[in-house]
């Protein structure tokens, strides 16, 4: 029987996303979520591609490994099960590779160790990725695992978009540079918006916006990475759904001096309490669009503050790359969030930047361009799939075994 299938598992910190792709043609064969892992009321939801027909279930889910196991019966139900001969690989999200994975990589006893090295530049991210990968191999011991990395598509990051001004030794023998994350959509989106301008990647420059509940920038150059808005950790950069984005650092040592904060409860306030539900007690940009809707002042300036960051990481991505042939917008509120496209953009006329209010309303799973004819620079939705490209980079390194 061949094998051609490919399961790809998103662990973040309290949810797995999955996917079960056959890539002999790319097609779904099931995906699903698990949500609020180690809470009460836990939830799965799953859908195998076959009937359409999801299946939702409620209750306590205690970790990530519970999680994965729960995910493997749902599988099984559908005859879809890990024990098949016809799965070739699982691949794995893996936020944090450090300066040392720059491509997919067949894990191994060492890899996983390496993963483990970085955990306290990935806090929120890669203990649940190595749980993932734990779990999957205890499952399926004789099946190769791949990790794709957030970080590989940064690597042709410049060294002057990579360090930070700080001393150099320290810097090194710390490992602090920036890495950035959410690469696998940037390169995935990039590589689509280069399609959906009729282009090849090699020829154009864009700026990605990739605005989820995390979120990042990227200034991309002939389909690499020149720079990108999150560094040493994904705290740095744009306004979140719970993390701060940028601040000036000396904000860290007067809460620590003046506000008697430990370091820990710094990290979570910056990393958990912050952004836009530190702004406003919301993060998720529907309910706080209908606050704004309902006159809510408070979800009104958290708004402002969001599109006033976002518009600044245009304009310097605009200069770093001096031609922008499009700004993509992708994840859940770039994909979404019509009202965010078109404040991020308002008043860039200057910079050859507009959008069109009928295609920017219009709603579509399908890349799109939103900005007008005339548009100099276009502006682009550009629905992200990682767990596409994870399974493509999974299949290309291990799946013709
Ligand atoms: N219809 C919508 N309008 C506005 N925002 C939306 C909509 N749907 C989803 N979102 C936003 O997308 C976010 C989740 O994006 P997603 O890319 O799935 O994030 P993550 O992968 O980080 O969990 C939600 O928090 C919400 O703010
Ligand atoms: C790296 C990162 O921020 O990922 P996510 O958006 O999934 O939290
Ligand atoms: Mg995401």
């Amino acid at each position: 029987m061949s094998s051609s299938r490919v399961l790809v598992l998103n662990s973040g910190s309290s949810s797995v996303k999955y996917q079960l792709l056959d890539m002999s043609d790319s097609s779904r064969l099931a995906v699903g979520l698990v949500e609020r892992i180690g809470e009460e009321t836990s939830r799965l939801r799953h859908t195998p591609l076959a009937t359409g027909a999801s299946r939702e279930w409620t209750g306590p889910i205690a970790d990530h490994e519970a999680a994965l196991k729960a995910v493997a019966e749902e599988l099984a139900k559908d005859g879809l099960g890990l024990d098949s001969p016809e799965l070739a690989a699982i691949g794995h999200r893996v936020v944090h590779g450090g300066k040392h994975f720059t491509e997919p990589t067949v894990i191994d006893d060492a890899v996983l160790a390496e993963i483990e090295r970085l955990i306290p530049v990935a806090p929120l991210h890669n203990p649940a990725n190595l749980t993932g990968i734990r779990t999957a191999r205890h499952l399926r011991p004789d099946l190769p695992q791949v990790a794709v990395f957030d970080t590989a598509f940064h690597t042709t990051m410049p060294e002057s978009a990579a360090r930070y001004a700080i001393d150099t030794e320290t810097a090194d023998a710390h490992r602090i540079r920036r890495y950035g994350f959410h690469g696998t959509s940037h390169a995935y989106v990039s590589r689509a918006a280069a399609e959906l301008l009729g282009r090849a990647p090699e020829e154009v420059n864009v700026i990605v916006l990739h605005l989820g509940n995390g979120a990042s920038a990227s200034a991309v150059r002939g389909g690499k990475c020149v720079d990108t808005s999150m560094g040493l950790t994904p705290l740095e950069g744009l306004v979140m759904g719970t993390r701060s984005g940028d601040l000036d650092p000396a904000v860290i040592f007067h809460l620590a001096r003046v506000g008697g904060m430990s370091i820990d409860e710094i990290d979570t306030l910056l990393n958990k309490k912050s952004g836009l539900i530190g702004l406003c007690g919301d993060n998720d940009m529907r309910e706080i669009r209908r606050r704004i809707d309902d006159g809510d002042e408070r979800a009104q300036l958290a708004f402002d503050i969001y599109i006033h960051r976002l518009k600044k990481y245009i304009g310097a991505y605009y200069a770093v790359l001096g031609r922008v042939d499009a700004v993509v917008f992708t994840a859940g509120v770039g994909e979404n969030a019509a009202p965010v496209r078109e404040a991020a953009v308002a008043g860039l006329e200057g910079l050859g930047l507009a959008v069109d209010g009928a295609l920017n309303a219009a709603r579509s799973d399908e890349p799109r361009l939103v900005s007008p004819e005339y548009a100099r620079v276009k502006v682009a939705v550009v629905p992200t799939d990682e767990e596409l490209e994870i399974a493509t980079q999974t299949y290309a390194l291990v799946g013709r075994h």
